[in-house]
């Protein structure tokens, strides 16, 4: 199976059957060690979560980790930034994990991040932010944010279909785009770089479907298509088409949505239209909407507590992880999984990146990616192990024993290093 690699000789599969997973009471499960500040938190975070394991099952269940290299750790040791053997891994093991991986700014490689979303056809990035007592933030209530963010993978600009300025490609394409495609009003000077924004309805639906059938099991109120429509009509705006269709015709029973309420108050008035609303509120159908994205990034400040499940495009959904992720107290704890949910593959990882002026220093938050954890032991069923540690992480920001990234805006806190904090939450299991 593996080129290079020796698989673990213990544990056992996971596997999907019926689209239902088999997990073993051993899983093997890869994990990426990641770039930077990677190391730091990933040797925190696994102490989290073999402690919490064996808490909740008492030797019962057991997790064989087995360490793929990606990024520089890879690059050092064979010569390769994402060796094949890493890819096959989270092919064969199905769910694994991972730290941040660098990717450099205007040249040098593309993102691993994306290369091993791609690979893998992760086509959801799932990404919830949701507010912990006591975290400092710069919002008077925090507490108001609640939203899973479900981001499309697979697609739009950040798929990173680019041309660099200067070169054969990009003259070819801006030719094209001059003599045979109509651009004849854009400027196009000489030195432009070229990126390319695909959307298709494929991958819209799979992502949105997904974004409505979490809001079903999870009994949440709305999902919003948050998109940039008025402006790119084909691609963002198509993603808002594409969205209400799918959520009617597949839905039709579950959800109402605002393409409904428009058709409905164009032929009998906003009365009806109002009422429909209610009516479907009333009987619990999960309400879908959509707004243009800038608008939707004030009112996450202004009325966050009107959004919900959150359905949108790749570089929309990582500015908006960020922003969110700022208002619950920031980065240190914004955990998130790339999920294929018809596959069940997935790699679970925080929103931060390597955040690399802290490699080594043993000082970061590991609280993204412990609480991604979390979200991986929940895609598991292991229920018992993601409260434990969820209780564990409430009372260490309860008791103010936290890392330098909320210490610093908390007063009467004890700050402690990223292994100290994953000590503090061991203790609290
Ligand atoms: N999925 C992935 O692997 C991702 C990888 N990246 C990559 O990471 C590299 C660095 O990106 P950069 O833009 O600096 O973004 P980062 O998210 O790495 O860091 C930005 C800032 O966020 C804060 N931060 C990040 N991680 C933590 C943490 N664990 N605990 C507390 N605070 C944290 C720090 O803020 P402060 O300075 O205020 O202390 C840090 O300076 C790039 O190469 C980028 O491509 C980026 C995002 C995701
Ligand atoms: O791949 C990278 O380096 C950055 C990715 C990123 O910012 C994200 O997925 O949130
Ligand atoms: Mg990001």
């Amino acid at each position: 199976m593996f080129e290079k690699y020796t698989a673990p000789t213990s544990g056992n599969k996971i596997t999907i059957e019926n689209g239902k997973l088999n997990v073993p009471n051993n899983p093997i499960i890869p994990f990426i060690e990641g770039d930077g500040t990677g190391p730091d938190i990933w040797n925190a975070s696994v102490r989290v979560f073999e402690a919490a394991v064996e808490k909740a099952y008492k030797g019962e269940k057991k997790i064989e980790w087995f360490e793929v290299l990606a990024g520089e750790k890879a690059y050092n040791q064979t010569g390769e930034w994402l060796p094949n053997d890493t890819l096959t891994a989270f092919r064969e093991y199905l769910v694994g994990i991972k730290g941040p991986l660098t990717t450099p700014v205007g040249g040098g490689i593309r993102s691993l991040n994306v290369a091993l979303r791609q690979e893998l056809d992760l086509f959801a990035c799932v990404r919830p932010v949701r507010y912990f007592n006591g975290v400092p933030s710069p919002v008077k209530h925090p507490e108001l944010v609640d939203m899973t963010i479900f981001r499309e993978n697979s697609e739009d600009i950040y798929a990173g279909i680019e041309y660099s300025e200067g070169t054969d490609e990009v003259k070819k394409l801006i030719s094209f785009l001059r003599e045979e495609m109509g651009a004849k009003k854009i400027r196009f000077p000489e030195t432009s770089g070229i990126g390319i924004k695909p959307v298709s309805k494929e991958g819209t639906e799979r992502l949105v479907r997904s974004a409505i059938d979490f809001a079903i099991a999870q009994k949440r109120k709305s999902v919003t298509l948050v998109h940039k429509g008025n402006i790119m009509k084909f691609t963002e705006g198509a993603f808002k088409n594409w969205g209400y269709e799918v959520a009617e015709r597949e839905y039709a029973d579950q959800v109402f949505t605002w393409a409904q309420y428009d058709r409905i108050k164009a032929e009998q008035g906003t009365d009806a239209a109002n009422k429909a609303q209610s009516d479907a509120e009333a009987a619990g159908k999960i309400i879908v909407k959509d707004v243009i994205a800038d608008a939707f990034l004030q009112q996450i400040l202004t009325r966050p507590a009107e959004y919900d499940v959150i359905a949108t495009l790749n570089l929309n959904g990582d500015y908006i992880s960020d922003a969110l992720a700022a208002q619950v107290g920031g980065i240190g704890i914004a955990p998130g999984a790339n999920i294929n949910y018809v596959t069940g593959h997935a790699v679970f990882e925080a929103t931060h990146g390597t955040a690399p002026k802290y490699a080594g220093l043993d000082k970061v938050n590991p609280g993204s990616v412990i609480l991604s954890g979390v979200m991986m032991f929940e895609f598991l069923g292991w229920q018992e192990a993601a409260d434990m540690i969820i209780k564990a992480l409430e009372k260490a920001i309860d008791q103010k024993t936290v890392t330098y990234d909320f210490a610093r805006l908390m007063e009467g806190a004890t700050e402690v290093k990223c292994s100290e904090f994953a000590d503090a939450l061991i203790k609290n299991l």
